[in-house]
């Protein structure tokens, strides 16, 4: 970032002028031939206002506004982190303001609505945001207009979670905008002003921002935040959400639960968010590591969860004599409880658990995806986490610097959610009073990638720098005809990364791995090629 520091500007100052769009317009691409659109590795599609309009008014009469409202604010919000994501890949090295610039800009390239900024006002690394716009022609007003007629509220649900998603984005916390006054509802233009969520209620149609109110801890939440379960299910991800619905949908059954996931993802998380939307939310919630049980143990965690629920945790651990056990516990049903559990491994790919046990326990599964096949939840799950760890009770969380933002949605998080949270916590320890947490708090050096060995004759291990890897067959063939036709390094790999993006059909993830780069590498080297 070539500026750094609060921005602040109102009114017609030049300050506020939107940048060129030819850069961001560079990637937009049409594949006729494959009945593809892209936008850098994000397929788009073309879509009819007049579709909208016919998709909105069905979702207003089968689910009513309210419902209406959330879906449509949460497809908005989506398109807008994606578009988040592509401008840090394209306008990464631009001023931030021009970084913030690219989500008008992007709203208006995809025919959504043209934006005129009327004050902006941010400071990334305290988290102060205040950005007020006007919208001119948003294609959402037309369709309501056409089919619904003039309304009593502001009717612009899609572009206002498309502003909040890409300012989320931009600011690394949750901004959410309300429109304070709508074409639709008679004004000259519609008008939009963007706030970080504070612990009030979300606005109309971002409840999926906050999955139970942020009151203020009870008794039970202070205990529960001192096990290290840190409060509501926090994700706007389509993966997480479905595995929300299925909480929500078998939380009021009797019937046992199976969460599937890696380590870390939140699998006991949610099964403590299912109990307490249970029937017996007032009983206990026990939980047991499958790997640490004995007889002993699992005796006793039967007669602790009476009236509540089990979670026996890592089911996949569970050893062959206490997998006895607990089928004849569950099949005897004269433990007043509901069953719980929790597995990183599938079981339905062997792994040592009994079948029976499996039907039993696994009637109901809900798999919950890696945190990162779900990157949009990043930005919320670190308001949250740095909620927590600000320094007093109601104080301020502390902001974060643009390089440990981009860090922070570019890694992988082997650990997941609870390796996000151990990252913030440490983090928060480390950097000083008046610091905004940086790269080098969150990362260490932790992230270099680890040296390769190899072991030598003599029967120790050394660098595999020592001894190079062959050259892959055929190679020097290829050097050959690549010098003789004088083809520059440049061109190269321009050459390269295009052919490895098409084969990858258009997904940078995928084009990364073949070329042995990681994401943001290929992400900064494509850039470079193309700028
Ligand atoms: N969606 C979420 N919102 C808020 N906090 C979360 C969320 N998901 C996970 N966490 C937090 O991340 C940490 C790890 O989650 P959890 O213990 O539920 O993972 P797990 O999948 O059960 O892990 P393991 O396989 O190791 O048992 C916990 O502190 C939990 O509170």
């Amino acid at each position: 970032m070539s500026e750094e520091g609060p921005f602040v500007a109102a009114g017609d100052d030049d300050a506020l002028r939107l940048p060129d769009s030819a850069d961001l317009l560079r990637h937009l691409r049409f594949w006729p031939k494959d009945g593809r659109i892209t936008l850098g590795d994000e397929r788009m599609v073309l879509v009819h206002v007049g579709a909208l309009a016919t998709l909105r008014r069905e979702l207003i009469a089968a689910l009513g506004v309210t419902r209406a409202r959330a879906v449509l604010t949460r497809m908005g919000y989506v398109s807008g982190q994606r578009d988040g994501e592509y401008a840090r890949r394209i306008r990464g090295s631009a001023s931030y303001y021009d970084l913030l610039a690219a989500g008008p800009q992007l709203h208006a390239l995809e025919g959504m609505v043209a934006v005129r900024p009327l004050e902006v006002q941010f400071d990334i690394e305290r988290g102060h945001y205040r950005g007020e716009f006007a919208w001119r022609s948003s294609a959402e007003v037309e369709a309501h207009l056409g089919s619904e007629g003039p309304a009593a509220e502001p009717v612009c649900w899609t572009l206002i979670g498309y502003a909040s998603g890409f300012t989320t984005v931009f600011m690394g916390r949750p901004i959410v905008y309300r429109e304070v006054a709508c074409r639709a509802c008679g004004a000259r233009h519609c008008r939009l002003v963007g706030r970080p969520l504070g612990d009030d209620l979300p606005p109309p149609g971002f409840e999926f921002l906050a999955e139970r109110p942020h009151a203020a801890a009870s008794p039970s939440e202070a205990s529960r935040a001192a096990a290290g379960d840190h409060g509501p299910v926090i994700g706007a991800a389509t993966g997480l959400r479905a595995a929300w619905a299925l909480v929500e949908r078998v939380a009021a059954t009797a019937l046992p639960v199976l969460f599937e996931g890696e380590p870390g993802v939140g699998k006991r998380h949610l099964a403590r968010a299912l109990h307490d939307r249970s029937p017996r939310a007032s009983g206990p919630f026990v939980v047991v590591r499958a790997g640490a049980l004995d007889r002993a143990g699992l005796a006793d965690a039967l007669a602790r969860a009476r009236g509540g629920s089990l979670l026996v945790a890592d089911l996949d651990r569970l050893s062959p004599e206490l997998q006895d056990r607990l089928l004849h516990a569950f099949d005897a049903g004269d433990h007043d409880l509901r069953w719980l559990a929790s597995t990183r491994a599938d079981l339905r790919r062997g792994g040592g658990v009994r079948d029976e046990l499996v039907q039993r326990l696994g009637a109901f599964p809900i798999w919950l995806p890696p945190l990162r096949e779900r990157r949009e939840d990043i930005p919320l799950l670190l308001g949250r986490f740095l909620a927590e760890h600000a320094r007093a009770p109601g104080e301020r969380p502390r902001g974060v610097t643009e390089a440990a933002n981009n860090a922070l949605l570019d890694h992988d998080y082997p650990g997941n959610v609870r390796e996000l949270w151990a990252r913030v916590a440490r983090a928060a320890v480390l950097a000083g009073d008046d610091e905004p947490i940086d790269r080098g708090h969150l990362f260490g050096g932790d992230e270099a990638p680890p040296a390769r060995l190899e072991l030598a004759p003599a029967g120790v291990l050394q660098p595999l720098a020592a001894a190079p890897e062959p050259a892959p067959a055929g190679i020097d063939d290829l050097i050959d005809a690549l010098l003789e036709r004088r083809t520059g390094i440049d061109a190269l790999e321009q050459a390269l990364i295009r052919g490895a993006v098409e084969r990858a059909g258009g997904n940078l993830s995928a084009a990364a791995r073949l070329l042995g780069l990681t994401r943001p590498q290929l992400a900064y080297r494509f850039r470079k090629t193309d700028g």
